[in-house]
């Protein structure tokens, strides 16, 4: 079996009697991307830094490549732990040359070909003698990766280091860098609370919420199989009808639904994204005739439509209830408010889950 490059076993860490971070677990393998994911503020920072070795853990351990770096009792230096940092607040030294600022990586080892070779990975041998303040951020972005992978890292930490780029720019940097880390067979650990860039940097995304992982999987995955409402809710605006169980099946406006093992008397949240409900004319009031995947089509008013480029955003009040539910569609089709049609939800995309609120 292949030795996790990164593997952190239970830690734990409270700040003034305030748990942080929750017993967490989390493995790295050789070559792979692996994206902490989760809201602001919910400990993915202070689990980074404790990785990296500036903030201490108060329980919990922490190996690389099956070598254990830190327990409560033995602790590597940052600077020991084969780990490189791309942060946010990382950034150049303005007062170095931009050959001087890779050369730091070497732990200040003026090695000239080595740093040209990695100036040349990243596409920036031409400003090797210019001074951080003459490049833009993105070129800014390729030196400090440079830097970063001047010690041949085995791990790299980044902490959203794209956030500060435009979004174009951010699109072509984190590409790029991906493809070198993956050259060099580097772990990567990278922190965002932006799942669009979580889906599309990760081979494992790990969820995180309240200082523990709670769900952890590929991207396409954890989108289609979400742990529970918050994760749904976290990668796309989600609609949430309501219903009750008896006989593991519970009724709603839209037909039935399958709830396997809930228990008779469950309320339950059903969540689908806008894109997976399915629309239809009106037809004088008759609406569609569903197949049996589709279920029951329940009709509603048009109460917005906004045009959004590739698609449409429709916003419809529902006769059953009152209720406003949302989907996105092609925008060859934009709707006038007023217009009543029939919608419908695709069995196979929505999620059942027990009712608790969005906490
Ligand atoms: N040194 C510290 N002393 C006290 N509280 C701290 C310290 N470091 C972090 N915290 C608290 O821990 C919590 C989690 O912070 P952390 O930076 O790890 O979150 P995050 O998930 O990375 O959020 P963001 O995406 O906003 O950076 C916050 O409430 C923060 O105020």
């Amino acid at each position: 079996m292949q030795i996790p490059r990164l593997e952190i076993r239970d830690i734990v860490k409270s700040f003034d009697g305030r748990v942080i971070v929750d017993h967490l677990n989390l493995t790295v393998m050789p070559g792979q991307v692996t994206c902490l994911l989760g809201p602001s503020g919910c400990g993915k920072s202070t689990t980074l830094r404790i990785i990296a070795g500036v903030e201490m853990q108060d329980s919990g351990t922490i190996h690389v490549d099956g070598q254990l770096v830190c327990d409560t009792v033995h602790r590597v230096p940052p600077e020991g732990r084969s780990i490189g940092l791309m942060f946010q607040d990382f950034a150049l030294f303005p007062h170095l040359t931009v050959a001087q600022n890779v050369a730091f990586g070497l732990h200040g080892k003026d090695n000239r070909p080595r740093v040209e070779s990695l100036l040349t990975r990243v596409g920036m041998l031409r400003y090797i003698d210019s001074y951080p303040h003459q490049l833009s951020g993105g070129e800014q972005q390729r030196v400090a990766l440079a830097r970063a992978l001047a010690p041949k890292p085995k791990i790299m930490l980044m902490d959203e280091p794209f956030s500060g780029l435009d979004d174009r720019l951010r699109d072509e940097i984190r590409d790029e860098t991906l493809e070198i880390l993956k050259d060099e067979g580097t772990a990567v650990l990278l922190v965002t609370h932006e799942p669009g860039e979580a889906m599309r940097m990760a081979d494992e995304i790990a969820l995180m919420r309240d200082g523990q992982i709670v769900q952890r999987g590929a991207p396409y995955n954890i989108y289609n199989a979400p742990v529970d409402l918050q994760a749904a809710a976290f990668f796309s605006d989600i609609n949430v009808i309501h219903g009750n169980v008896q006989g593991a099946l519970t009724d709603t406006p839209f037909g039935q639904f399958l709830a396997p093992g809930v228990p008779d008397g469950t309320d339950v949240d059903i969540a689908i994204r806008p894109q997976h409900l399915k629309i239809d004319f009106d037809r004088g009031g008759r609406g569609p005739s569903p197949t049996a995947q589709d279920g029951t089509a329940a009709r509603g008013v048009v109460q917005r439509a906004r045009f959004m480029g590739a698609s449409s955003l429709i916003e419809f009040r529902m006769d059953f209830d009152g209720s406003v539910l949302r989907a996105t569609v092609p925008s060859v089709f934009l709707p006038k408010p007023g217009t009543p049609l029939w919608i419908m939800i695709r069995r196979d995309r929505c999620f059942v889950f027990p009712h608790k609120g969005m906490g």
